[in-house]
């Protein structure tokens, strides 16, 4: 659990983040959003000691992190940046393997977390562990940024950006690795984004930050539905709403027994990419697949159901 406790940072008299109070819960992902220069960085940067809080008090797991040695801090806690931040002379095994090494890992073991890492960023071992960096993709590197930040099996993982210069479908492609990733190891993320639909799709809990101040801290579905300022309203985006919400739930939730014509759609589509298909095609009602089969519909009456403000 890490506990922001009215943390404060100034530069001269300005405090670029300012009383901040929050918590978040063990093998959660929360993420901070917010526009440019609204304090998100500073304040993530605050939990592993890159920059040091002006007042207030952050603890992990109960300890206070100001008794914590800063070096030792960082080497508990990941940290992977927009531009991954690799080092350009290193091959990938090394990058990966930085943290294990300072702290003293022997080498079997620093291999096996290396290969197990590439593994599950779906980067074949063999293939990619003495590459250099420059021989890998934007997508690839951006990859093996997350890998060497979660080497040393941190319970808390700190992401700014890490997906920002990223294509739309990789970008997407890395975002669901994240969360596979997040589920496969339990890890704790905190994680800085500018984007509301990427925000949406990896919070549990989104922080939405303005002038060094949280606005709101909330459920995705709780932001949504009850924005509690015109300034998160419109970081929502009104026209985008009922899309949001609808891409919040997957299709395997709103299926119903009964037939249905046509192309099936995937039980773990979203319910957004479900109404798409359903108005693309022009149906009102699409068979659900599941590992192959058939396990009933959905239909567009239950999406404007669902796609309709919470009461
Ligand atoms: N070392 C510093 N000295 C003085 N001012 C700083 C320093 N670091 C950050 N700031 C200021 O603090 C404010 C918040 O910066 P921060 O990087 O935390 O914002 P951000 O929300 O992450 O922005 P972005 O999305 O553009 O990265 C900005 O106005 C910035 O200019």
């Amino acid at each position: 659990m890490i506990e922001i406790d009215q943390i404060t940072k100034t530069y001269g008299n300005s405090a670029v983040v300012d009383r901040v109070t929050m918590k978040v819960e063990p093998h959660t992902i929360a993420a901070i959003v917010g526009t440019s220069g609204s304090g998100k960085t500073t304040l993530l940067r605050m939990i592993n000691r890159l920059v040091e809080p002006t007042t207030g008090t952050i603890r992990i797991d109960g300890e206070d992190t100001r008794t914590v040695p800063a070096y030792e801090l960082r080497r508990r806690i990941g940290y992977a940046i927009q531009g991954h931040g690799l080092f350009p002379h290193r091959t990938v095994g090394q990058n990966i393997g930085t943290v294990p090494k300072l702290l003293g890992w022997d080498k079997a073991r620093i291999a096996r977390r290396v290969d197990e890492l590439l593994d599950l960023f779906q980067l074949e071992p063999g293939q990619y562990h003495d590459r250099m960096p420059s021989e890998l993709s934007g997508g690839q590197q951006q990859r093996i940024g997350v890998a060497r930040a979660l080497a040393a099996e941190p319970n808390i993982l700190l992401m700014d950006e890490p997906f920002g210069a990223l294509d739309p479908i990789i970008r997407a492609q890395a975002q669901q690795n994240l969360i596979d990733i997040q589920k496969h190891f339990g890890t704790t993320i905190v994680l800085v984004t500018h984007d509301m639909e990427e925000a949406i799709r990896l919070g549990d809990r989104i922080a939405v930050m303005d002038e060094g101040k949280i606005l709101q801290y909330a459920t995705p579905q709780e932001i949504i539905a009850r924005p509690t300022t015109g300034f998160v309203d419109e970081l929502i985006g009104t026209g985008e709403r009922p899309f949001r919400l609808l891409s919040l739930a997957s299709i395997r939730e709103a299926v119903e027994p009964g037939e249905a014509k046509g192309t099936p759609i995937s039980a773990d589509a979203t319910l957004r990419d479900g109404l798409a298909e359903l108005l693309w095609s022009g149906r009102a009602a699409l068979p659900v697949e599941d590992g192959g089969q058939r396990i009933g519909r959905v239909t567009l009456t239950e999406l404007n159901r669902r796609a309709a403000r919470p009461q």
